[in-house]
């Protein structure tokens, strides 16, 4: 069965992706491309809707999607665990609304890295999260960054470790603090993305990085998304979720 896929952000690098990616698939057809400009409406009808627009406009996306009974994933950033709450009520509160699949990331290997990281949090008191992105990116800190600091957080909450010890008297120099890690960005011409996560114990560091090198990381995980998300249910944060990889399910 073919699966008809209304991308909204289609004008933009990861919508073209997306677009590319789809038409070349024999089992993905698109319904329908959306820029800014487009009315909500043409998502209606699609088997999937994929977001990757802009943070200030997602969110009404996913509420038209989750209103009109249709799957969705979301790639655009800005989705903190707060957010997601209400769109899970949202759900929960809507007769026939169907999955959404909130993607941080969806490469395999900055998955991988959010994971080891999170897995690695319990047993170290000191813990900094320093994400770099090409210049034109708009929001900070990353939304794998967030997700990130939040895994870790939760896991340290659920091995009954304090929060992390940041000490500050003036914030501004040490990050944005997220579910009380530092986080750090850098937005700089040359770059992609990166994500390096440092963790301080007792005479030792340990350094989990990623680096994405090329947009064709995020290929996998897009069509994963796209093929998995018609027969999800729920609300879902993280490729992870689809990986199977035992940490940071909803
Ligand atoms: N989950 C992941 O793995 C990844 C997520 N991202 C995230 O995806 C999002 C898009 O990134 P990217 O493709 O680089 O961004 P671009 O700026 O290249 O494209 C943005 C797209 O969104 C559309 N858009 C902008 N504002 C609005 C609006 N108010 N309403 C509807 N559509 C709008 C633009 O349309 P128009 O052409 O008309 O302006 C364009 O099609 C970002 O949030 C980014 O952080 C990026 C990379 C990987
Ligand atoms: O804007 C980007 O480029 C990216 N955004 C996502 C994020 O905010 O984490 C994913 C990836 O880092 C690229």
């Amino acid at each position: 069965m073919t699966i008809r896929v209304a991308v909204a952000g289609a004008t933009g690098k990861m919508g073209q992706l997306a677009t590319r990616l789809i038409e070349a698939a024999d089992d993905l057809e698109l319904h329908a491309g959306l820029d800014s400009r487009a009315p909500l409406s043409a998502l209606d009808g699609a088997d999937v809707v994929l977001d990757v627009t802009h943070p200030a406009a997602s969110a009404g996306i996913v509420e038209h999607a989750v209103r009109g009974g249709i799957p969705v994933v979301v790639g655009t950033s800005g989705w903190s665990a707060d957010r997601i709450v209400g769109i899970e009520r949202l759900v929960r509160d809507t007769e026939g609304a169907r999955a959404v699949l909130f993607v941080p990331n969806f490469s395999i290997g900055s998955v991988l890295g959010t994971a080891f990281a999170a897995l690695a949090a319990r047993f170290f008191d000191s813990i900094e999260v320093v994400e770099a992105h090409h210049a034109g990116k708009v929001d900070s800190p990353s939304g794998t960054a967030v997700r990130t600091a939040e895994l870790m957080g939760e896991a340290r909450a659920a091995a009954g470790e304090p929060p992390v010890a940041a000490p500050h008297v003036d914030q501004r120099a040490r990050g944005q603090l997220v579910a009380g890690i530092p986080v750090h960005s850098l937005r700089m011409t040359g770059l992609l993305a990166e994500q390096r996560v440092l963790l301080g114990g007792d005479g030792e560091t340990l350094q989990i990085t990623h680096s994405t090198l090329s947009s064709s990381s995020y290929e996998a995980g897009i069509l994963l998304a796209l093929r998995r998300a018609p027969g999800a249910e729920g609300v879902s944060v993280g490729l992870d979720a689809l990986l199977e990889l035992g940490i940071g399910a909803r």
